[in-house]
């Protein structure tokens, strides 16, 4: 029945203001304003449909895609929308050469590019009256950005640079937006004055011609071709790129950083080198903002999906049992409903993507069969999700990096201070010496017991990775073969880091009624968690008992029965519309089953009742007469 509201007696059990919530969630009134006009803009404009998707073909879907990002940019434009316009990007909620474009060609000009070429190249990209992407990762090399094998060769007769690709493993390879409408590209590639090498640099290079879009003389450009899952990232024309000898004036590479000047001179400027990795920092910030996005959608549909469903348990004819009252489900859904509202606050990009990428296929398994239809939205979030554990630093490479500098720490701790994120390593003595003091379930429900037990975890986990790599004559090999163990105890120091700004985050004011208090029954279930399923790292370094980790469990299972009325409300929270959601076992109003009935009758196999192909291929088999009567 339209109009009925079957998850109303759910949203009756919230024991907090509702309305404040969205407000924490969104950052701001405003921000929760704002957002909520857009998301109501897109989702009342048909244009912006998006179930039909998964069924079309490539060439059908990104020319709609197409379609959809031009009537954005109109909407941006008759609406004078200024701020909003990246609401609006989001809640159009398809993978486009505009992410590129905004996402990060845009700020690798701002970071990276003097004042006079941003004062050339930011208003024709910010009028949209050139298209970019970022051209980095190529067909041999992604992660070593050092192995790249483009090459810009200055040529000091006519003032230019020589963008050329000498090997096969050289051509441009993922960059989004590259396939089929970039007209430019910021391109990563070898900087060669004089015969010598001086680094990869960015360099602003025109690809398509403004006039007729057909690429520019010694350029070859292409899409890579189908990527996972239907519909998902496939809107996105992730390209290949070739330079033959390709020229390009020298005021095209991006100099805030390093200049080549008329003569042939490398001149560096003092802005921190740190800056060429500016973009990357940027876009990380984005990907963890897009993990609390993409995993509270998943788990906004596995939650009012498990209030809507039931299995098992009628007495006398009654209702049978909602699945979200199993208390194997309310452990597997809401460690993930809490680490949405970590990400939300908090994140680091390598940790956030993984533990999104697995929420959302766990999401997927807590909807059982029906989470495996695509209108159950969790299959086209999932593939649109998942390479962001590679894109922009592949989570392991990064992890590595987070590791060298654990241990670095750790081999200065007598001679230099930690400070920032590793300070707590200043207390090593102390953190490796003292051991866990709760004795109560109850206990655990002390944020000062929780962040020792996660700063003694990653402290010791790092110092004893510092100590077998010492007994290594070479620090590198001894580093390759650490590795595994390296990236264990980054994970530690990275789960510390979420743990700790999630409750320094609640040591701020959060108005409305029991919107603190919620939040910190789900900082404690992330928390408590992370401690039980790492709770080999704990015991193993010596700071828990097991007496004392199966406490933390107990206190576990309770939080879960606080957290079970709330479930619905804090999933309201997110304020997401059916249409963002994308999901019909995700819908507001819990009217799962006549929609999904009626959905089913819209697959084009049901056009008719007898499918195209019978006549052929099956009728003949039916209606053939074999001799034997076995085969
Ligand atoms: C959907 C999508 C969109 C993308 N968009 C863009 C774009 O717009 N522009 C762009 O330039 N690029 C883009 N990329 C490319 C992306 O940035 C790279 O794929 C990414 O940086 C990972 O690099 P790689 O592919 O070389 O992986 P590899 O480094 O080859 O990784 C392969 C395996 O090797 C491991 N590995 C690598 N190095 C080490 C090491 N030192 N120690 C231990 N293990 C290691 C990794 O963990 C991984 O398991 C995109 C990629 C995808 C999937």
């Amino acid at each position: 029945m339209e109009g009925v509201d079957y998850l109303s007696d759910e949203r009756q059990k919230a024991q907090f203001d509702v309305e404040a919530m969205k407000v924490a969630w969104a950052g701001s009134l405003q921000a929760l304003q704002l957002s909520n006009r857009m998301a109501n803009l897109v989702a009342n404009d048909p244009a912006f449909e998006k179930f039909t998707r998964p069924m079309m073909g490539r060439k059908e879907l990104l020319k709609n895609t197409l379609r959809k990002a031009a009537h954005g940019w109109k909407l941006i434009v008759d609406l004078r929308l200024t701020e909003e316009a990246k609401w609006l990007r989001l809640y159009i909620d398809e993978p486009a050469y505009t992410d590129l474009h905004w996402g990060m060609f845009i700020p690798a000009i701002e970071g990276q590019g003097t004042e006079e070429q941003k004062k050339k190249w930011l208003p024709l990209a910010q009028k949209m009256q050139i298209i970019g992407c970022y051209a980095q990762t190529e067909l041999g090399h992604g992660s070593n950005v050092q192995g790249l094998e483009t090459t810009a060769t200055f040529d000091p007769q006519t003032d230019e640079f020589v963008i050329h690709s000498p090997t096969l493993t050289s051509s441009k390879w993922w960059p989004g937006g590259l396939g089929k409408v970039s007209t430019h590209a910021v391109v990563y590639a070898r900087l060669i004055v004089g015969g010598e090498f001086h680094g990869v640099h960015g360099f602003i290079v025109q690809l398509r011609s403004l006039d007729d879009h057909s690429p520019l003389a010694g350029i070859t450009v292409g899409d890579i071709g189908l990527k996972f899952g239907n519909g998902a990232y496939n809107t996105m024309d992730n390209g290949v790129l070739r330079f033959d000898h390709v020229r390009i004036p020298r005021n095209q590479m991006l100099m805030r950083v390093t200049q080549v000047t008329k003569e042939g001179k490398i001149m560096q400027s003092n802005v921190p080198r740190q800056l060429i990795y500016g973009t990357m920092v940027y876009v990380r910030q984005t990907i963890v903002a897009d993990a609390s996005k993409a995993l509270s959608r998943a788990v906004c549909i596995a939650t009012r999906y498990s209030a809507v469903r039931r299995q098992f348990g009628s007495r006398d004819g009654g209702p049978e049992t909602q699945v979200i009252d199993y208390k194997t489900q309310q452990s597997r859904l809401f460690p993930l409903l809490a680490s949405a509202y970590a990400f939300r606050f908090v994140g680091l990009k390598s940790i956030t993507t993984t533990a999104t990428a697995d929420g959302i296929e766990e999401c997927r398994k807590l909807c059982g069969g029906h989470g495996y239809l695509v209108s159950s939205g969790l299959p086209e979030l999932f593939a649109v999700y998942i390479p962001a554990c590679t894109y922009e630093g592949d989570n392991v490479v990064l992890l590595l990096q987070v590791a060298r500098f654990l241990v670095k720490t750790v081999s200065e701790l007598g001679y230099k201070k930690p400070v920032g994120t590793t300070a707590y390593m200043g207390r090593v003595a102390s953190l490796m010496q003292n051991n866990c003091a709760v004795q109560t379930a109850e206990g655990w429900l002390n944020p000062g017991a929780i962040v020792e037990a996660f700063e003694a975890r990653a402290a010791r986990m790092a110092v004893r990775c510092g100590r077998q790599l010492a007994e290594f004559e070479n620090p590198e090999e001894g580093f390759a073969e650490l590795s595994a163990d390296l990236v264990e105890a980054a994970v530690a120091h990275c789960q510390l880091i979420v743990v700790s700004k999630f409750i320094e985050k609640l040591q701020q004011d959060i108005p409305g009624k029991g919107v603190k208090q919620t939040l910190e029954m789900l900082c404690y279930v992330y928390a408590l968690f992370l401690l039980h399923k790492h709770q080999g790292d704990f015991l193993a370094t010596g700071y828990l008992t097991p007496k004392q980790a199966s406490l933390a469990n107990d206190q576990l299972r309770t939080l879960y029965s606080k957290v079970r009325p709330n479930a619905i409300a804090l999933v309201d929270s997110f304020n997401y519309t059916d249409h963002y959601l994308g999901s019909i076992l995700g819908r507001y109003d819990g009217n799962v089953y006549p929609k999904l009935y009626e959905a089913a009758w819209k697959d084009p196999l049901n056009d008719s009742d007898v499918v195209d192909g019978f006549h052929e291929y099956v009728q003949p088999i039916l209606k053939q007469k074999l001799r034997t009567a076995k085969l």
